[in-house]
């Protein structure tokens, strides 16, 4: 079944313009003007039960207006949308029984009380029984590690305690669909693997569909097989990671250690009729660059039969350069581009 179907949805603001000088402000007090703001542009996609999908793009782009309308809260401006078979922002009161929600920009706990009262008071919002709360309360507690902090006021807590308390309080009544909204932003690296690891597990023993927005592409790398990519309100990529880069990565980078000093000139003799470009780093390393269309054991059997080898490192574009480099070759052009083909 699906988790999340969305087809041509668009959301536009209105955004009142504020005239120059004072008598701009008069008429403005008597005749107000507006801008529209599309921030979403008619955008289709689904996503199974089950499935981790990471929502990207540049700041602007889109995506947290998306996760509202995803979670019902903001009316759309058209199109349809489904989450768990409901609309969201008709079905409100049954349909947030079913889904969680991190904005990790802000709190879904109370500031000055204890953690553990903002579970209870969580609790009662979502109507779980006291005996469910403390079975999946004693088991996020212990995955998460936050025994110690379940007394402390919210306010006392570090980013990272926070951040997993955040996560604590969204799935306490056990939802079937988890939006994060940078769950990991400004957190240090052992909590950013702490969470992805335990989103990871959740995702794998419960079957937790997640859609993720970030602008970490560690986290999409560590927990999405698939990539949703807005630009300007619009779906300029929507597949594989693995696709996404093997269409955009524009090769792959080879550094080889030889047992002795090799020159240039005889490494570029050994691939003569290769499409590849040699940098020399020493005597005794040097590095290759293929494009994509070079079959990566074509070039190594070359080398390794020409000469003596030690080590070698193989280095594939990472999805930042990816990312940056679609965003740089112009989007629009891109679009349609990659949607059709
Ligand atoms: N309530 C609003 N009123 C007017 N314009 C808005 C409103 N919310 C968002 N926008 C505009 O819609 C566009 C998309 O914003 P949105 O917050 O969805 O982008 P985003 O991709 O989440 O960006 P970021 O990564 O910075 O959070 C932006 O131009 C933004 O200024």
């Amino acid at each position: 079944m699906l988790a999340i179907d969305v087809k041509d949805l668009r959301k536009q603001f209105n955004v009142q313009k504020n005239r120059e000088g004072l008598s701009g402000a008069l008429k403005d007090l008597f005749k107000r003007e507006y801008n529209e703001v599309t921030a979403v542009k008619d955008i289709s996609f689904q996503i199974p039960e089950g499935e981790i999908c990471g929502y990207i793009g540049e700041n602007g782009a889109g995506k947290s207006t998306t996760i509202k309308m995803l979670t019902g809260i903001l009316v759309p401006t058209s199109g349809h949308i489904k989450v768990n078979g409901f609309i969201p922002y008709k079905d409100r009161e049954k349909f947030v029984g079913g889904i969680g929600v991190v904005f990790g920009q802000r709190s879904q706990l109370w500031w000055d009380i204890g953690v553990i009262e903002s579970f209870q008071l969580l609790r009662k919002v979502y109507r779980v029984s006291e005996q469910d709360f403390r079975k999946r309360l004693n088991e996020l507690v212990e995955r998460l590690q936050l025994g110690d902090l379940l007394n402390r006021p919210v306010r006392k807590l570090s980013l990272g305690q926070r951040m997993r308390c955040e996560l604590v309080a969204s799935l306490l009544h056990n939802p079937s669909i988890l939006f994060l909204d940078e769950p990991t932003i400004g957190l240090d690296i052992v909590v950013k693997t702490e969470i992805r690891d335990f989103l990871m597990q959740m995702n794998k023993e419960q079957g937790t569909t997640i859609l993720l927005t970030t602008h970490d592409l560690q986290d999409i790398e560590a927990l999405c097989s698939r990539v949703i990519m807005l630009d300007d309100g619009r779906i300029i990529y929507d597949g594989g990671l693995d696709e996404l880069k093997n269409r955009w990565s524009k090769g792959r980078e080879i550094q080889f250690q030889f047992a002795r000093h090799t020159p240039i000139e005889k490494l570029k003799q050994l691939t003569e009729s290769l499409d590849v470009t040699w940098t020399p780093e020493n005597d005794v390393t040097a590095k290759m660059w293929l494009p994509h269309a070079v079959n990566v054991s074509d070039a190594l059997a070359r080398v390794v039969g020409g000469v003596e080898i030690r080590d070698i490192k193989i280095f594939e574009t990472n999805t930042d350069d990816i990312v940056r480099g679609i965003y740089q070759s112009g989007s629009a052009a891109v679009s349609k581009e990659t949607s059709q083909s």
